[in-house]
């Protein structure tokens, strides 16, 4: 059953305040008293836009009214009495409001399709960067090769590992250049448009993610010193949204070998601004400048996400392919306070 969600409504003392709309107990058609009779005993105060079973009980319902004065007076006339036209049962009755649902609370932030719409600077993403046939063949080769298992998801680094530990590379340990198998992407990173630099990068390593439906990734800033300023994403297999984050600073803290974020601050601390985008299947994003300095990036623990008006289902996995740059002298941003270079 679909129920609406209520509360009760709390004064400043504690005390339960006005509302349209009555959470009422003892009566529904679970003892034999239908919405519709609801409806017409309570109709006698007002204009009633709707009577609802405030949960699986069949005994609580919630009578809205279109105004508050015609609760008021329901509640006045109909509380702590017993009511002869619903079978002389003593109604409870209480002032309700409609609590937002678990997914409002989380996922207010609306979803943009593009990045222009966006608007944090240095956030690229283009569509259909590789072909349907190019991502099968993407994705043949990392499936041939051996997956490391994370506790959720499973990664394959090249060029350099990433140690999740200290959230940074090894930079006197290569395992080689990238493989050929990206090369045709590489190529094509380098004609990126509106990324500076981008034909100078030389992108040497690659983290590979594979994420089951309904995983995610907690929000971070990958570490300034362990990766210079260009970073790449190509999003395979299936969809997600991505969220950034830009915390006002001083309220949050660096970890001591990360700059990962301390969650201090609940998922609706106004601390910060949030921002969301919608990563299709094979395409590209690219963060640079304040997008990957000073913004955290995290894609929601969601097997559906609402873009829009729609709801898209992630499917069976994401297969994401990240190419970056190791950094082997100190990072000179002009975001010292994300900075893990600055300390
Ligand atoms: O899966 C992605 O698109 C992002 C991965 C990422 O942020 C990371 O590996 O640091
Ligand atoms: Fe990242």
């Amino acid at each position: 059953m679909d129920l609406p969600r209520f509360a009760r409504p709390r004064g400043e003392n504690g005390s339960s305040s006005s509302s349209p709309n009555l959470y009422v107990a003892n009566c529904g058609p679970a003892v034999g008293i239908s919405h519709r009779t609801v409806a017409a005993v309570f109709g006698d105060f007002g204009d009633v836009k709707g009577v609802h079973a405030a949960d699986e009980t069949g005994t609580r319902v919630i009578v809205c009214f279109s105004e508050e004065s015609s609760a008021r007076a329901a509640l006045e006339a109909l509380h702590g009495r017993p009511c002869p036209l619903l079978g002389g049962r003593t109604l409870h009755i209480r002032y309700s409001i409609i609590r937002p649902s678990i997914s409002q609370l989380n996922d207010s932030v609306s979803v943009s399709l593009s990045a222009s719409e966006l608007n944090i600077p240095g956030l690229y993403l283009l569509h259909d960067f590789v072909t349907a046939k190019e991502e099968e063949e993407l994705l043949l080769e990392v499936d041939a090769r051996p997956w490391n298992n994370l506790a959720k998801r499973r990664v394959q680094h090249y060029g350099y590992e990433f140690c999740y530990q200290t959230r940074n590379v090894n930079t006197k340990h290569q395992l080689g250049g990238l493989p050929s198998f990206v090369s045709h992407v590489v190529d094509r990173i380098s004609m990126f448009p509106n990324a500076e630099d981008v034909a100078d990068a030389v992108l040497d390593q690659l983290t590979v993610n594979e994420y089951p439906p309904g995983v995610g990734l907690s929000p971070h800033i990958d570490t300034h010193s362990a990766f210079e300023g260009l970073i790449f994403s190509l999003s395979l297999a299936g969809p997600c949204i991505m969220e950034f984050r830009r915390y006002t600073e001083g309220t949050w803290h660096k970890c001591p070998s990360s700059i990962d974020l301390k969650m201090e601050n609940s998922v609706n601390d106004s601390n910060y601004l949030r921002r969301a985008i919608y990563l299709p299947p094979r395409s590209m994003l690219l963060l640079s400048g304040e997008a990957r300095y000073a913004w955290h990036h995290y894609i929601p623990h969601h097997k559906i996400d609402m873009v829009k008006d729609s709801a898209i289902r992630r499917g069976p996995r994401r297969v994401s392919f990240t190419f970056r740059k190791v950094r082997t002298d100190p990072c000179r941003c002009k975001f010292p306070h994300y900075c893990d270079s600055h300390r």
